[in-house]
């Protein structure tokens, strides 16, 4: 054991309320916040974040510090507004430091070409690298077609068909899993992420629950620790929050994965074209001439206008809850 006091790095696998559950070389450790954490309006720390600790083998050890975050998934926090107008919009960060999200979706009608652009948008937002992981190959029988989809999206996306089942495809995952890296799952409950972490794991650290392949429904059933260390030094985080990101912190995203859109639009003739009806567009030069496809405008523009609805309901449903509060008091 270390002496008390020992300064060292170590890695946030859970947060609750004040207690942090951490990973160091002596292994899972509980840990506080130095109290100046509190005074100085410090970045507090999230799971996976890497922080500076004194040990203490006999109790609690002291966080000192936040390292700064190479990637991180947040929400923004309305909470805490002063009724009428604006104050401060709070980030609230959900996960730091993965090097990978791993969006996953099956190969069955639960498949949704939408939600995967959606989830590449936040993955891409968070600084991580999106890999897109598609399930249960060992019950489809027209894989290219799903694939063709994705591709749609961005040719650029890294794409894995696996069956956790079956084995198909996993050697694909050996480039991402590699000892020091940090994997997020994204994906719809019932596509078999658990199965998957499973398998990975080579255990069974996720429950699965058994679903009927007819309907394509599943059912929630993880719960486990926020971080998990493998013996194979790859860490997985899943946290309740990350599974229910909102798309409306998307938009930057957005723009990355449709880059060949975007930059197309300082070429337009007019600086404000809404690439509609205005002459010398070009966009719908570009469209025309096949270099990009209506259906990726049109997925595009769809994208981009939910994103503004999703802020705009953010807004809205933050001021609907004051104006409950304040005619309630
Ligand atoms: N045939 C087949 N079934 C799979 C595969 N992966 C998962 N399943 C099944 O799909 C169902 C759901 O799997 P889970 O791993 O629990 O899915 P999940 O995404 O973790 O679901 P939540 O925990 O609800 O978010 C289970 O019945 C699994 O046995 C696969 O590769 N092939
Ligand atoms: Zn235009």
């Amino acid at each position: 054991m270390k002496e008390n006091g020992t300064q060292m790095h170590a890695i946030v696998c859970e947060v609750q309320r004040e207690l942090f559950t951490l990973i160091c070389e002596q292994g899972e450790i509980h840990a506080k916040l130095r109290g100046a954490f509190y005074k100085e309006n410090s970045i507090f720390p999230v799971v996976g974040d890497k922080v500076l600790i004194h040990f203490n083998q006999n109790g609690d050890s002291i966080i000192e510090k936040v390292f700064e975050r190479k990637s991180k998934f947040s929400r923004t926090d309305f909470s805490g507004h002063a009724a009428g107008y604006v104050k401060t919009i709070k980030e609230q960060v959900l996960a730091a430091n993965f090097d990978y999200v791993f969006i996953v979706d099956s190969l069955n009608k639960n498949f949704n070409v939408n939600r995967i652009t959606r989830y590449i948008s936040l993955a891409l937002k968070s600084g991580a690298k999106p890999v897109v992981i598609l399930t249960k190959a060992d019950l489809c029988n027209n894989v290219d077609y799903y694939i063709k989809e994705v591709k749609s999206i961005s040719e650029k996306i890294d794409i894995c068909i696996i069956s956790a089942k079956s084995g198909i495809g996993m050697k694909q995952l050996d480039s991402y899993l590699k000892r020091g890296s940090t994997i997020v799952l994204l994906g719809s409950s019932g596509v078999g992420k658990s199965t998957l972490v499973n398998e990975i794991a080579g255990e069974e650290l996720m429950k699965v629950s058994e679903i009927r392949e007819d309907d394509s429904k599943g059912r929630h059933t993880t719960t486990h620790r926020q971080l998990i260390m493998l013996p194979s030094g790859v860490a997985i985080i899943d946290t309740p929050g990350i599974r229910e990101l909102g798309m409306w912190e998307a938009s930057e995203g957005i723009d990355d994965t449709f880059s060949d859109i975007t930059e197309l639009f300082g070429d337009c003739k007019y600086s404000n074209c809404t690439h509609t009806t205005e002459p010398s567009c070009a966009v719908k030069k570009a469209i025309e001439n096949k270099i990009i496809s209506n259906e990726r405008w049109k997925l595009y523009c769809q994208l981009k206008n939910e994103d503004e609805w999703g802020k705009n309901k953010a807004i809205y449903t933050s001021k609907q809850k004051l104006k409950n509060k304040i005619s309630r008091t």
